[in-house]
């Protein structure tokens, strides 16, 4: 596979071109947006164009989460933000958490495709709740990454992810052993978050040449120390790459006229603090 064709060698050239593995996260929540940006045909795009413009030099990808696009505007939005970003070389991850039955999965996967149905992205996040099938849709896009989630970032994360089912082995730890299995086409990473820093420690033990995307740093306090030194896989064909995304501690880091250079700051203080662990 060449390295057009495969996500996980983009984002390594991605990665080393920026040095950063700072994934910006563009969660645009429309009560956070800056007053002076309400009268523009879609403030959403207006704020994300701004926040690109000021962090691309910071950024290994753009993870704009699906939730604050549900809309008529928001797709529109959507669309322009990726487009832009991709005009800037910067690999986009959906943040969509899809997974569903057969034909349900296979409208899903049309999100990676730019066209009538899809925005078109890099990669994307996916659940993998309803099993294997769910997923392969996704998984057999050979071009796309695909975020599995494993040990999610939230309190309740633990509730359902920390069951044991097996000896010794917590929900997480299967999701992660079966992800592994899945890999078949070198394109599926994980979700772990920086809250649990040693249940991201023990995912990367389990399986160490998947790359990470690990959330949960900035807003949600996780541990960044751990996040950049477990995120990305230790051997393998993706030796290095993994993601440490946050969004609201980059996107709100100010706020008024000058949100993006607040913005462009925030996402340069992560990166060298996360390069300080690398
Ligand atoms: O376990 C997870 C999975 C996804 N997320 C998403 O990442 C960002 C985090 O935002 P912050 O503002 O940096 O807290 C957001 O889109 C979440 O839905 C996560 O936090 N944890």
């Amino acid at each position: 596979m060449s390295a057009s064709e495969d996500f996980f060698a983009r984002l390594r050239e991605r990665i080393d071109a920026v040095d950063s593995v700072v994934s910006v996260g563009l969660d645009p929540d429309p009560a956070r947006l800056p007053d002076h940006l309400a009268d523009h045909d879609l403030p959403r795009w207006a704020f994300n164009r701004r926040i690109i413009d000021a962090t691309h030099e910071h950024a290994a990808c753009y993870k704009p989460n699906v939730a604050f696009y549900e809309d008529a505007d928001g797709w529109r939005a959507l669309r322009e933000t990726l487009a832009y970003a991709e005009g800037k070389g910067v690999p986009v991850l959906l943040d969509a958490k899809r997974g569903d039955i057969g034909n349900t999965a296979r409208q899903y996967a049309t999100l990676l495709d730019s066209g009538a149905s899809g925005p078109g992205a890099d990669a994307i996040t996916v659940n993998p709740y309803m099993g294997r099938d769910s997923l392969e849709p996704f998984l057999s896009r050979t071009d796309k990454g695909v975020f599995v989630l494993c040990r999610t970032s939230n309190p309740g994360g633990a509730d359902f992810q920390n069951l044991e089912v097996g000896p010794n082995k917590r929900l997480f730890e299967y999701v992660a052993q079966r992800a592994s299995e899945w890999n078949e086409r070198g394109n599926v990473g994980l979700v772990v978050g920086a809250t649990e820093p040693e249940e991201l420690e023990r995912v990367r033990d389990l399986v160490p040449t998947l790359p990470f995307l690990v959330p949960g740093v900035g807003a949600q306090g996780g541990d960044a120390e751990a996040a950049v030194t477990f995120g990305p896989a230790s051997g393998g064909d993706a030796a290095g790459v993994g993601l440490v995304n946050s969004s609201r501690g980059i996107v709100f880091a100010g706020e008024g006229e000058s949100f993006d250079r607040a913005a462009g700051e925030a996402a340069k203080r992560l990166k060298r603090r996360l390069n300080g662990h690398r």
